[in-house]
């Protein structure tokens, strides 16, 4: 379970980019954090792994604080924590197998690493991820030669072969057509549940937060806004989410 007790962040002195963010998640939940331009999504969801240092609260993953965790603490949360983004952070000119591999990175060796050495297992469970996302028949293929849909689902396959606890997705769909965004929305969920997971997912894309998240968390303005079911999301909360008098092209 991962709770966020009075999570405060101020990037400059008197202007709070987070103030006093409450909310906790259980495994098998989909949560989309949606809210407008400079609201704070992006400066929650790396706070959560600690990307971005912030200044006050607590971050419980399993009951264990990853705020005061040390360098080695760190470390180990990070691994249980895979990152989806929306560039997808792919090597492209390796091949997608290679790029679901590198999320076993953070359990090898530095020297391990930089040799590529994974054993057979991991590579069996890459194959195996592969699969669960539709791209078993690209293992072999360049990155480089992938569209942006098939590229992001190789990004979550990376994500899931660190045996996350959270994946984080940086508003995973932003690069992606409708259809391709529908396909990876739909993976996102199937996904959080059959390996019951927390998925927090950045989106712009009301409409399809609304049909694939299990839970959305409004944020305006550094504060909590909204957090409930992806179901009682009104036209009127969006409007006053978005200080706008009409919701028309939030998507
Ligand atoms: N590195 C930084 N230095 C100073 N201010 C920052 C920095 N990063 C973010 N901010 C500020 O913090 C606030 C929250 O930014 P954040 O990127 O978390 O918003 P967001 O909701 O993710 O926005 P978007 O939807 O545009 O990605 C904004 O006012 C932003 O200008």
């Amino acid at each position: 379970m991962l709770e966020v007790k009075h999570l405060e962040k101020s990037y400059q002195k008197d202007k709070p980019a987070l103030t006093d963010i409450n909310f906790s998640v259980e495994p098998g939940t989909f949560v989309a954090i949606i809210g407008p331009s400079g609201a704070g999504k992006t400066t929650i969801l790396r706070s959560l792994n600690q990307l971005i240092k912030d200044d006050g609260g607590q971050i419980l993953l399993d009951g264990g604080d990853i705020r005061t965790a040390n360098k080695t603490q760190l470390r180990h949360y990070r691994r249980q924590i895979g990152m989806v983004f929306q560039n997808y952070n792919l090597v492209e000119r390796l091949t997608v197998i290679e790029n679901v591999l590198h999320g076993r990175l953070g359990y090898k060796s530095t020297f391990a690493g930089i040799f590529g050495r994974y054993t057979e297992e991991e590579k069996q469970e890459a194959l195996t991820l592969l699969s669960k996302v539709g791209l078993e028949d690209f293992a072999l293929q360049r990155c480089s030669e992938l569209s942006g849909g098939q590229k992001q689902r190789v990004g979550i396959a990376r994500s899931l072969i660190q045996h996350p606890k959270i994946i984080l997705c940086d508003e995973p769909i932003a690069s992606l057509d409708p259809a391709s965004s529908q396909t990876v929305m739909k993976l996102l969920k199937d996904l959080t549940t059959e390996f019951n997971i927390i998925c927090i997912a950045n989106l712009h894309q009301i409409g399809l937060a609304k049909d694939y998240a299990d839970r959305i968390i409004g944020i305006r303005d550094g504060k909590m806004a909204f957090d409930e079911k992806a179901d009682m999301l009104s036209e009127e909360i969006l409007r006053t989410l978005y200080d706008q008098n009409t919701t028309e092209g939030l998507g």
